[in-house]
């Protein structure tokens, strides 16, 4: 299996070059102060300890936002996370306005994605009426395999300013928060949208982070082929390498700016 682990003296390169991204990003726009969701999950605690690096407690503003299907241990760890890091926070619940839109449009009630998807688009929402007040950047957390394959909501999730730990792959995100000394608790904890009760990102995904971080990186980031990843990546198909290629193409359009047509000749 490739080895996607960092050592330590590139993961200190990377700390230092995720916490200038988000100082430069900042400065770019004007502006010191950025909001972020925590979730307690390992993404956003990630970027909430490089953004408190980059930018000082005092200009970043977490917000917890539990709803009808937030693990309490989850709210209760992003809270955890806020306090560690001394940063001012609120907690919003969003099931109210999620309960709104579904009396507006109650043909969705039991559609458990579209559902899901719309409490990823109102924390979006409420991540931007404060940067708007606050004069702030919205900070993502969203990372290369997630990227890669498209597993976030369309403007929910990804309805952001930037993404700081972009260009790491799902395991490397754990090896950095690891290396800042976030507690292995967080580390460890599975991946989980919590989009829906019970759901984890490798279940719905059908493939674990670890084969999939070594199949995008050896067949859509690297040039091996179809064949050769199978071969290279320990228990893989090649009809596993291909479904997660599909995903890959399916999911262009949610990492480009949507189209318009071209002028008439
Ligand atoms: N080819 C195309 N060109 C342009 N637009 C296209 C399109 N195909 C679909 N669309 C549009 O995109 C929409 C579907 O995209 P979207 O609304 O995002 O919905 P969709 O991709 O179906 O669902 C989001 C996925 O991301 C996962 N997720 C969400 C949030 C957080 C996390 C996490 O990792 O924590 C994971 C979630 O569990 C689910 O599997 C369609 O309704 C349509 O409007
Ligand atoms: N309950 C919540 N409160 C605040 N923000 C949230 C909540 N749920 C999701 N988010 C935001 O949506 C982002 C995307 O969720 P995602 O699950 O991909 O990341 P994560 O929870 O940080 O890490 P993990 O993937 O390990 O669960 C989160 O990082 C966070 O910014
Ligand atoms: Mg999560």
């Amino acid at each position: 299996m490739i080895d996607l682990r960092l050592s330590e003296s590139e993961l200190e390169a990377h700390r230092e070059h995720l916490v200038q991204f988000i100082r430069d990003t900042a400065a770019d726009a004007g502006t010191e102060q950025a909001v972020l969701g925590l979730s307690g999950g390992i993404d956003s605690t990630l970027t909430a300890y490089l953004a408190v690096e980059a930018l000082g407690e005092e200009n970043l503003h977490g917000l917890v936002m539990p709803g009808a299907v937030s693990r309490e241990e989850n709210m209760t760890d992003a809270e955890w996370v806020a306090q560690e890091l001394e940063i001012p926070y609120d907690v919003f619940e969003i099931n109210p306005i999620v309960d709104k839109l579904l009396d507006a449009y109650s043909e969705a009630e039991d559609d458990q994605l579209a559902v899901g998807n719309a409490r990823a688009r109102t924390r979006a929402v409420l991540n931007y009426l404060v940067a708007n007040h606050e004069g702030a950047l919205v900070l993502g957390t969203g990372n290369r395999s997630e990227a890669l394959v498209g597993y976030f909501t369309k403007y929910g999730d990804g309805a952001v300013d930037c993404h700081p730990v972009g260009n790491l792959y799902k395991q490397q995100v754990r090896q950095l928060a690891a290396h800042l000394g976030v507690p292995d608790e967080l580390v460890e904890k599975q991946p989980t949208a919590g989009l829906w009760a019970g759901q984890t990102d490798e279940e719905e995904m059908g493939i674990d982070y670890d084969t999939l971080d070594a199949i995008l990186a050896l067949h859509i980031d690297g040039p091996l082929s179809v064949s050769a990843t199978a071969r290279q990546v320990d228990g893989v198909t090649e009809e596993e390498v291909r479904r997660v290629s599909e995903m890959h193409a399916r999911s262009e359009h949610k990492r480009r700016v949507p189209p318009s047509p071209d002028p008439l000749d």
